[in-house]
C-alpha cells in the first residue's frame, strides 16, 4: 500500500517499565500475533499499522502508558514516566493509561479500582488488555484513534505539533515503544 493510500497520521508512543508489553501490544495489533521469546526493546521499536477511519486531518502524538498488572513495581514507576512525558511531550499529547496482561488474572497485584482512580485523577483513560489473549488491544489503538478525532473536532489540536511526518494528512499509525530498564 503505497503513501497516497492514506488519509490520516497518527503517532503512537507506548511508555512504560521493561517488560509490561510493549512490543507485544503493538505486535498484536499490528500483525495479529502474540510472538514469544522475543529479546528486550533496545532503543524504540518502530511498527507501522493502517486502519480506516473517516474524519478530519489531524496531526498528533498519543502516548499510551503502560504496566504490567502482575508487576507492582511497574505500577508505582508511573509517576515518574509521567513527569517524563510533562518535561518532553506538549501539553496536547492524549494519554491512555494500559494494564496489560490481564490473562494471568492470578498473579494479579494491581487492582483495577486502584489504577481507575490513578487514572482518574491523571485525567487519562483506562482500559486493561492482554497482548496474549488479544482482550482490548484493537479497542485500545481504535478508541484512541476515535479520541483523537474527535479532538481534532473539536479544534483543540496544536497545530503546530512537530510530530508530522512524511506524508502528513496521510493516514498511517506509526507505533513505537520505549521503556526504562
Ligand atoms: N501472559 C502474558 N504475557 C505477556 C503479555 N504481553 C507480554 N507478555 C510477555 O511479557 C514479556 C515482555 O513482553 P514485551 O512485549 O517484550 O515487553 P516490553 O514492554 O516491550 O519490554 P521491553 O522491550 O524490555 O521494554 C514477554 O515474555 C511476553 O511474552 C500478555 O498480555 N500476557
Amino acid at each position: 500500500m503505497s503513501m497516497e493510500d492514506y488519509d490520516y497520521l497518527f503517532k503512537i508512543v507506548l511508555i512504560g517499565n521493561a517488560g509490561v508489553g510493549k512490543t507485544c501490544l503493538v505486535r498484536r495489533f499490528t500483525q495479529g500475533l502474540f510472538p514469544p521469546g522475543q529479546g528486550a526493546t533496545i532503543g524504540v521499536d518502530f511498527m507501522i499499522k493502517t486502519v480506516e477511519i473517516k474524519g478530519v486531518k489531524v496531526k498528533q502524538r498519543f502516548l499510551i502508558l503502560s504496566y504490567d498488572i502482575t508487576c507492582e513495581d511497574s505500577f508505582r514507576c508511573l509517576p515518574e514516566w509521567l513527569r517524563e512525558i510533562e518535561q518532553y511531550a506538549n501539553n496536547q499529547v492524549v494519554t491512555i493509561l494500559v494494564g496489560n496482561k490481564i490473562d494471568l488474572a492470578d498473579k494479579r497485584e494491581v487492582h483495577r479500582q486502584r489504577a481507575e482512580e490513578f487514572a482518574e485523577a491523571q485525567s487519562m483513560l483506562y482500559l486493561e488488555t492482554s497482548a496474549k489473549e488479544s482482550d482490548n488491544v484493537e479497542k485500545l489503538f481504535l478508541d484512541l484513534a476515535c479520541k483523537l478525532i474527535r479532538e481534532a473536532k473539536q479544534n483543540t489540536l496544536d497545530n503546530n505539533d512537530s510530530t508530522a511526518m512524511p506524508g502528513e494528512g496521510k493516514n498511517i499509525n506509526y507505533l513505537s515503544c520505549c521503556s526504562m530498564n
